[in-house]
């Protein structure tokens, strides 16, 4: 048989190959709570045509003259209030980074499996960890945007990030990409568990268990968004695990953002409407956060408890997300292990 190498031509460079790599991608955060590094994070996600998609010759102005000098400094204070200061980072990245290793202890045994994880926006790249990961010797990668719920402005922005990095490549690695698991029974009894994991420490029972997801404008929606239908779809899966009626649960959206109408009925309205009406106890999830961040540890935990009393509740409980737990972990080994099918048996 001929030997490879004695017919590979001179300085040819050596290639790993072999192994298949799992990224777990969430959304960013800053690096720090400073105005440089809120603008950093705020302009890359802002700029994102997903994200935003009026024309830019509207967008710009407004961004540079108005959010760009505004928001860095509002929003870095709400950061402030959720950092974690052990390690000097936000949960969002404590807890992906924690994913990440965990999910890499499951898949110890096999040497021809490499985890690791990136954010959309800031860091770690999603370029610098494809190319690592190709360097590395993986020639499949299994692309995981961390949403269970599809969204373009989410999980697509994602894939587009990494497709990007490979169009510059000569030797590209396959792509598997992650589509949404919201309707996944190891996804709903996980979020059933955690429910009822968290109520049972209470001396209190809720009148009202909220679901709120991150809302998008309604315009999206219109084009064609699935989100509206899977966040629906989540929501309706949850209740009938967990056995209760409808007037006793809804599904709810979140952190609006820009005056467009977005996603209804809106979280914050709603708490507020309930405490106003007399409900004097409540308990809110986040099903579609993976990990908890911001829009869940201060929008939640912190703005919509204190609207909740303020506006005449008694009792309020935020329900953590799922995060590295035991049953957050079981539902990212479930759905790699599921996509990992044909690539390692
Ligand atoms: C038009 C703007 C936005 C859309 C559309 C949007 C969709 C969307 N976002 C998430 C998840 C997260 N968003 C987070 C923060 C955040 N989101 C927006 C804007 C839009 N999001 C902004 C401007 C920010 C930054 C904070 C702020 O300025 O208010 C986060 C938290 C990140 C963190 O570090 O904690 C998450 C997570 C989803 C799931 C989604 C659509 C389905
Ligand atoms: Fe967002
Ligand atoms: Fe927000």
């Amino acid at each position: 048989m001929t030997d490879i190498h004695a017919i590979r031509p001179e300085n040819h460079p050596e290639i790993a190959i072999g192994k298949v790599g799992v990224l777990l991608v969430n959304l960013g955060t800053p690096d720090g709570t400073d105005k440089k590094s809120m603008r950093r994070y705020l302009e890359e996600f802002l700029t994102d045509k997903r994200v935003i998609e009026w024309p830019r010759a509207l967008w710009y102005p407004i961004l540079y003259g108005i959010v760009l000098a505004r928001r860095p400094a509002k929003v870095g204070k709400a950061y402030e209030s959720i950092w974690n200061r052990d390690l000097d980072e936000s949960y969002l990245r404590t807890y992906t980074r924690n994913q990440a290793v965990n999910l890499a202890a499951t898949f110890a045994g096999n040497p021809n499996i490499v985890v690791d994880w990136a954010m959309r926006y800031g860091n770690p790249s999603i370029p610098d960890k494809i190319a690592e990961l190709k360097a590395e010797g993986c020639d499949r990668i299994v692309l995981y945007p961390l949403y269970p719920q599809y969204a373009a402005s989410t999980t697509a922005t994602v894939n587009d990030k990494a497709f990007q990095a490979l169009l510059k490549m000569r030797w590209q690695p396959a792509l598997r990409t992650v589509p949404p698991y919201h309707d996944d029974p190891v996804y709903i009894d996980a979020l059933a568990r955690s429910v009822e994991a968290h109520l049972a420490k209470l001396d209190w029972e809720p009148e009202m268990l909220i679901t709120s997801f991150h809302g998008i404008p309604v315009s999206y929606f219109k084009k064609g968004d699935p989100y509206h239908c899977q966040c629906r779809k989540t929501g309706r899966l949850l209740r009938e695990r967990l056995g209760l009626s409808e007037d006793k649960f809804m599904v709810t959206f979140q952190s609006r953002f820009g005056p467009e109408e977005w996603l209804q009925p809106y979280t914050d309205k709603t708490v507020e409407m309930l405490a106003q009406k007399g409900v004097k106890r409540i308990a809110v999830m986040n099903p579609g956060f993976v990990s908890d961040c911001l829009e869940t540890l201060e929008e939640i935990g912190e703005q919509a408890h204190e609207s909740f009393i303020e506006n005449g509740g008694e009792h309020f409980t935020h329900i953590p997300c799922l995060n590295d737990s035991e049953d957050g972990m079981r539902v990212i080994e479930h759905v790699v292990s599921r996509e990992l099918k044909g690539w390692i048996n």
